[in-house]
């Protein structure tokens, strides 16, 4: 397999723990896309992901898979343990809810506020920045945490009783937290802990 990705990117991380969870880190080529330069905005790397973002997986009959979410769904079915995706049809959707929730309510959100509230990119690969727009997603992401960490304050882990994909999805949010220098609200015990 091959993952299109950069090293220190958030999202790429998602996958990078997804795949030493799964223990298959040493089945992967990683080819950096230099997103500092637009790398991910190019016509051959659009032909692979029309969303022009990382991560991207190829496999070796050129099929591509991008989106964290996706991308771990599939290295969860490929091997067997440890189970990222639920094993039970319940926990299954609990864990697909609450990783879509680190998305909207916390990862996706600091991006946004990096890309429209912070130089971002650069000025060659942030477009149309809208600020007011990137710092109510930022104050969403404040909030997001409190939410984490009431959920973290009643059981061990983001979807259960069980490490799992969503949790995965909030440790990005953390790395681009801690990228744009957004810090936790020193409230959040549980969230820190
Ligand atoms: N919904 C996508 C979002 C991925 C994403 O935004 N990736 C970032 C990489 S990083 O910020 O995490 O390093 C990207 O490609 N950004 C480039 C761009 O937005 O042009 C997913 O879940 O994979």
């Amino acid at each position: 397999m091959k993952i299109y990705d950069w090293p220190t990117g958030p999202y790429p991380a998602r996958v990078r723990i997804a795949l030493a969870e799964k223990n298959l880190l040493s089945g992967v080529e990683f080819v950096p896309v230099n997103l500092w330069k637009g790398e991910q905005r190019k016509a051959d790397f659009l032909a692979k992901n029309y969303s022009g973002t990382l991560p991207v997986l190829e496999l070796e009959d050129g099929t591509c898979l991008a989106e964290c979410t996706a991308i771990t769904v599939y290295l969860d079915a490929l091997v067997g343990e440890p189970t990222l995706t639920g094993r039970t049809p319940l926990e299954k959707g609990v864990i697909h809810m609450m990783t879509k929730r680190a998305e909207i309510e916390m990862l996706d959100a600091i991006s946004v506020y990096f890309h429209n509230a912070t130089p971002g990119l650069g000025p060659d690969v942030e477009r149309d920045q809208n600020r007011e727009w990137g710092l109510r997603q930022r104050d969403r992401a404040l909030r997001g945490m409190h939410y984490f960490d009431a959920v973290l304050r009643k059981q061990p882990f983001i979807a259960g009783d069980a490490f799992s994909m969503a949790d995965i999805a909030v440790i990005g949010g953390f790395i681009f937290a801690s990228a744009v220098k957004l810090p936790v609200p020193q409230e959040c015990e549980a969230l820190l802990a």
